[in-house]
């Protein structure tokens, strides 16, 4: 369960009211656009998708024998599963994620690892992706030194179902293979093998992760006043002529997310919108408590540039008391309480201490963080930064910035 907390924004029950046609507006634009070739609108259908869910499971349970999953990928192939798996892996097998082109850290892995117990998992929609083929031949050769031929069983692909490097490569070596589907852009595409696959291995609770994914979509299909991700759309939408949208989490297991988040929100928004004008505004990843001791002073007293979302579990899933102790007076009004009662507090009182300091901030309530309201969360994210979109006239689903980045690396190599 996802819940939305404005109560320190007493005027945006008002601005809903009055926004409402152009937010039904713009999700009636999306959904209109939804089947259409190119509309990269596949992200939506994804949690009705058993069929992969079933032959992921198959190829999980085929494998038993791995104990180190090397997940190759970048950006929108790696952020999702990396928050996901660090939120809700079993700790049974061990997980890699390589996302970088460091050597020392890249020697580092291959001198700890065990070829003959290792998966090694390249992730690409593109298929051509420069740090992730990098890293791909560089694990390749390590397989084929240590196994021979045995090297196949040992890689599984996942990107475009037909076009690309990658896909063509996996086909002429007849390696497992899994589809990132083709209206499916990385950045949504965490619901999809690209996060499903290595989560198996992690142990998570797929089917549940999915069941709340669903009930984002149904939410945000349904009436104006259940429909979420309207809701928060409007909230950033209000507020974009404040440059930075702060994306603060309230979990040590969620640490992650929040780089998720931001590239969903940057890539997707940071743009020229149609009459050519920059648009967007800057996701700053934020964690409680920690940032409480970093970040928040700044968000306090700072310059009024930000509008400030705080996600706050609500229950533990598993709580643990804190322990009394004779001899330690200043620590005796957290003794005897739980873990939980103080996040929580702490969660609370930053959001209170924000908005008394003028600070535009609103909180969305996680029950809990379990696969159920993590699910919903990134779906309810996905939905928000699409209508967006929509809102601010830019195409969500491009990211034509980040081109000439690419075509210049090429150039400098050679
Ligand atoms: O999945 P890939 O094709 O390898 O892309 C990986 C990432 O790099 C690209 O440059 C894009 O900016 C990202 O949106 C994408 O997630």
């Amino acid at each position: 369960m996802l819940r939305l907390d404005t109560r320190f924004l007493p005027d945006f029950g008002e601005a809903l009211r009055q926004n409402a046609p152009r937010l039904l507006e713009a999700r009636s634009a999306l959904l209109a656009r939804k089947g259409e070739p190119g509309a990269m609108l596949g992200w939506l259908d994804l949690p009705e998708d058993t069929e992969t869910l079933r032959l992921i499971r198959r190829y999980r349970e085929a494998n038993p024998w791995v104990e180190d999953f090397v997940h190759i990928g970048i950006g929108g192939s790696a952020l999702g599963p990396k928050a996901l798996e660090a939120a809700f892996g079993d700790g049974r097998v061990r997980f890699h994620f390589v996302d970088h082109v460091e050597p020392e850290p890249l020697r580092a892995l291959l001198g700890r690892l065990d070829p003959g117990k290792t998966l090694v998992n390249v992730v690409s929609k593109s298929g051509a992706t420069a740090e992730t083929l990098a890293a791909f031949l560089l694990f390749l050769r390590w397989l084929e030194e240590a196994l021979g031929e045995g090297w196949r069983r040992h890689v599984a692909v996942t990107t475009d179902p037909q076009k690309g490097p990658l896909r063509a490569f996996a086909e002429r070596e007849g390696l497992a293979s899994f589809p990132i589907p083709q209206e499916v852009g990385g950045r949504f595409s965490v619901l999809s093998p690209v996060g499903l696959l290595p989560l198996a291995f992690a142990g998570v609770d797929l089917e549940a992760l999915l069941a709340g994914a669903r009930k984002a979509n149904a939410q945000a299909q349904g009436p104006l006043e259940e429909a979420l991700p309207l809701h928060t759309a409007l909230l950033q939408d209000l507020h974009r002529e404040r440059p930075i949208s702060v994306f603060m989490v309230y979990s040590e297991r969620l640490k992650h997310l929040p780089f998720w988040f931001v590239q969903l929100h940057s890539e997707s928004l940071g743009k020229r919108d149609r009459e050519g004008r920059r648009v967007g505004t800057t996701a700053l990843p934020a964690l409680g408590p920690q940032d409480q001791h970093a970040q928040v002073q700044l968000f306090r007293e700072g310059p009024p540039d930000k509008l400030i979302a705080l996600v706050i579990p609500e229950h533990p899933v598993e709580d643990l008391e804190i322990p009394k102790a004779e001899g330690l007076e200043a620590a005796a009004y957290l003794q005897g309480k739980t873990f939980h009662r103080l996040l929580r507090a702490e969660a609370e009182a930053t959001y209170q201490a924000l908005a008394e300091a003028d600070q535009r901030v609103y909180a969305l309530y996680l029950e809990r963080v379990d696969p159920y309201g993590v699910g919903w969360l990134l779906q309810h994210l996905m939905w928000q930064t699409a209508l967006l979109g929509e809102l601010w006239g830019v195409n969500a689903f491009d990211q034509p910035g980040v081109e000439l980045g690419k075509a210049l690396t090429r150039a400098l190599l050679g």
